[in-house]
Order: structure tokens, then C-alpha cells, then sequence
């Protein structure tokens, strides 16, 4: 079985805009000090969405970590729904996604290595991967939509994308 070579990242907000947000408290998004100068606060980071007939959750994923090299065979997406995933163990995992519409082919896939302090959301209808944690049992927070109708469509990628064993865009988590 041949594969797509997947080349994986750094997260950034720009380079991750057309699939969503990304949630760090960066100096680069509006931020301002409260609580009688006690607390930063890193406002609005994300765009969550439950639609006209869902209902706004809370969770924790606790995610087994994948091993790498890993092959992509599969995307999902939450048509009705943003879906955001934020590190609670403070180490690095991957992102993988394409934009939404048509059902992606692993050249279409972008792959980003996100530090251990930065999250993402996942605009509706952006094609993803499954939760990929790495090395270690990772606990994630995540917010997204619970609602009656369906909302996660599965494809099965005709050709696999493979991400590779030595990822150069996971860098440590930031200091
Ligand atoms: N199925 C589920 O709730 N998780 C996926 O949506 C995911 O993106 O990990
Ligand atoms: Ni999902």
C-alpha cells in the first residue's frame, strides 16, 4: 500500500485560520488585566458554535498516544458544530485537517505539530483526524456540540497519509 508523505508543522494562528482557532494566550491575540492586576486575561480565543439546535459541552478526552509513524486512513467532521480541543497534560500532539466541503484525499491534508500549551477549534465542518496524542496518556478539554441529529461524518481515505516518525515541527512546550 502506497502512501501520501505528510509533513508536519508548527501551529500557528495564521497558518491554521482557514480551519479554525487557535486557543494560547499569545500576545498577539486581545488580552487584558483584571482582577486588580492579579490575572491576564486572553479574551475570546474561539469561536464555539453548537447551532440552532444543539447544546454547548464540556468534556475531557483522555486519549492513548499514538505511535509514529502513523498512518492516515481516515477524516471525520461535526457539520453542525465547532469542535475545540485543549491540552490539560501539557504535551505537544498533532492536528491534522482539511478544509471543509468536498471529502478530502491525503493531498489535501495539512498537519500541524501543536505545543503542549496551545489548543485548537475546529470550525463546523472542517475535516479532521480523531484526537492524536502523543508518547504519553494526554487529557484534553474539549467543547463542542450534543444535539439530536447526527452530527460526525466519517471518510475513508482512498490513498493513506503517512506522518512521519521524526516530526520537526513538535517543539517542546513553550517555557
Ligand atoms: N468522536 C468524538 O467525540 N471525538 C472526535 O470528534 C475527535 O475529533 O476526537
Ligand atoms: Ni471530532
Amino acid at each position: 500500500m502506497t502512501m501520501f508523505p505528510l509533513t508536519p508543522e508548527p501551529l500557528t494562528r495564521e497558518a491554521f485560520a482557514p480551519f479554525g482557532d487557535v486557543i494560547e494566550a499569545s500576545d498577539a491575540v486581545r488580552h487584558f488585566t483584571i482582577n486588580a492586576g492579579n490575572t491576564e486575561r486572553y479574551h475570546d480565543l474561539a469561536g464555539i458554535d453548537a447551532g440552532p439546535d444543539g447544546r454547548v459541552v464540556v468534556s475531557i478526552f483522555r486519549g492513548q498516544p499514538r505511535t509514529l509513524p502513523f498512518k492516515v486512513k481516515m477524516m471525520e467532521r461535526h457539520p453542525l458544530g465547532s469542535q475545540a480541543f485543549v491540552p490539560l497534560s501539557g504535551r505537544p500532539y498533532l492536528v491534522v485537517v482539511a478544509p471543509a466541503g468536498t471529502a478530502p484525499g491525503a493531498q489535501d491534508l495539512r498537519v500541524f505539530a501543536a505545543r503542549g500549551d496551545q489548543g485548537v477549534n475546529y470550525a463546523p465542518g472542517v475535516w479532521h483526524h480523531p484526537l492524536l496524542a502523543l508518547d504519553t496518556v494526554s487529557d484534553f478539554l474539549v467543547v463542542d456540540r450534543s444535539g439530536n441529529a447526527p452530527n460526525c461524518d466519517e471518510v475513508q481515505l482512498a490513498l493513506p497519509g503517512l506522518i512521519p516518525a521524526a516530526c520537526p515541527g513538535l517543539v517542546p512546550t513553550a517555557p
